[in-house]
């Protein structure tokens, strides 16, 4: 059934999420590509599958419908117009530089044609199409000879589209690795019969002047119907987050009264605001402190205020921290990703120690590997649920049904095939809906 989006806050109990299990576009990588690919090792596909799986039962046995971004999309392409299918796939091999593709693919029975605008397509896969520069050139200096190239991020969902409120901005992938999973996602929550009812805005990327690319979910957290806080970074430019803000945010949203950009150093250990910041609970964050507790004048981030008919006005005297406790009182806390320890707080920062999904206040899931980070949290009441493959299936629901039951917990699960993408527990979600509270 379509539902609405209902995103109003990063804590309250999670409804409705997609998820991307990775699959066979992992395995069509190779230690050639990881640059490109934005990834820093080859995964094993079985035990990234594995991790990945424990994550959803986690999800789904803590109350929320999880669905799978390929079945919305195999859903899509059989139900969506002809003309609407057209225009995704001749997009998609527009951006792959293969234009002649389309008129074939399209033509690929839906089940096929969804797996292969994942997981790729070989030149060995279309026989008869006449010869080509692309596909000569593609012989000669690509082992794997593909056409259209595999979306091993595909898994990190959080990032193409953006569920803010009760709509879904769609977001502009700001390297072409990822270029095409923006179209997608949008495509499938579009059109699936699961998907989402209700407008999908910025839905256009290539109706909009090409100056605004750049904008990726990592970098926007929904703290309040008053108050969002959108990470410039390596990949959300600055222009688009003004355009957003200023033509889409504002005039949607009369609650909304203002706009927090956190200015992020441009490197890939933090390529969007969630890999340095997420909240846990209600007035508590996780975060990298050295970043998030000074102020610019200090060596940490700069932070921006956006509001209706304002210029922007940057902050210079206040730190992220002192931002938040000015929204959300004085009481707001930022517990230290990593600990107190600086070696630490860099070590576990890189493996996603900051990067947790809320379930609901107070009850979290991070990879296990961030110990230092789990105890600076235990340090605050939350109590370690970790969550493994080697516990039966009815004993792992029963510690879910117990974490989600008591006052704080963290659910730790292995992360150690996922976080070689660098990507955590949100950066694997996308919530379509947590409850009103
Ligand atoms: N929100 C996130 O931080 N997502 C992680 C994305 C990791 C992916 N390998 C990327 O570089 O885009």
């Amino acid at each position: 059934m379509r539902a609405p989006v209902q995103i109003n806050d990063e804590i309250s109990p999670l409804r409705r999420v997609v998820v991307h299990q990775p699959g066979a576009e992992i395995v069509r990588m190779t230690h050639w590509d990881l640059e490109r690919l934005l990834f820093d090792d080859l995964l094993s596909p079985a035990e990234t599958a594995l991790e990945h799986q424990l994550m959803v039962q986690i999800l789904a046995d803590a109350g929320a419908e999880v669905l799978e971004i390929t079945e919305l999309l195999a859903e899509a392409v059989t139900r969506a117009p002809i003309a609407a299918l057209e225009q995704l796939v001749h997009r998609t091999c527009e951006l792959a530089g293969v234009s002649e593709l389309g008129p074939k693919l399209v033509r690929w029975p839906g089940d096929e044609l969804a797996r292969a605008l994942v997981s790729g397509v070989h030149w060995r896969d279309l026989p008869d199409l006449p010869p080509s520069l692309a596909r000569i050139r593609a012989r000669i200096s690509d082992p794997r000879d593909m056409a259209l190239n595999p979306l091993p991020n595909l898994m990190f969902m959080r990032d193409p589209c953006i569920a803010i409120y009760d709509r879904v901005i769609v977001g502009r992938m700001a390297t072409p690795a990822r270029a095409r999973e923006s179209l997608l996602t949008a495509f499938a929550l579009e059109w699936a019969d699961q998907g989402v009812s209700g407008e999908l805005s910025f839905a256009d990327p290539h109706a909009q002047p090409q100056a605004h690319s750049g904008l990726e979910g990592g970098d926007v957290l929904v703290l309040s119907p008053e108050v969002l806080m959108i990470g410039c970074s390596e990949r959300s430019q600055p222009q688009t987050i003004e355009y957003l803000a200023r033509e889409v945010l504002f005039p949607s949203f009369a609650k909304l009264e203002r706009v927090y950009v956190v200015m992020l150093p441009q490197q890939r250990s933090m390529m969007h605001l969630d890999t340095v910041l997420t909240q846990v609970d209600t007035g508590l964050f996780l975060g990298h402190a050295p970043l998030l507790g000074r102020s610019l004048a200090d060596g940490g981030a700069g932070v921006v205020c956006l509001a209706p008919g304002r210029a922007p006005q940057l902050r210079e005297e206040l730190s992220v921290v002192d931002v938040l406790r000015e929204s959300f009182g004085p009481d707001t806390t930022l517990v230290a990703c990593g600990g107190e320890d600086p070696l630490h707080q860099e070590r576990e920062q890189w493996t996603d120690g900051a990067n947790s999904i809320c379930l609901a206040p107070g009850k979290i899931i991070l990879y296990s590997r961030n110990v230092r980070t789990i105890e600076a949290l235990a340090g605050l009441g939350f109590e370690h649920v970790r969550v493994s493959t080697v516990q039966e299936l009815d004993h792992r629901k029963e510690l879910v049904r117990a974490g989600m039951a008591a006052e704080r917990t963290v659910f730790g699960f292995s992360g150690s095939e996922l976080s070689r993408g660098r990507g955590g527990g949100r950066c694997l979600t996308m919530p379509l809906r947590r409850e009103r509270t």
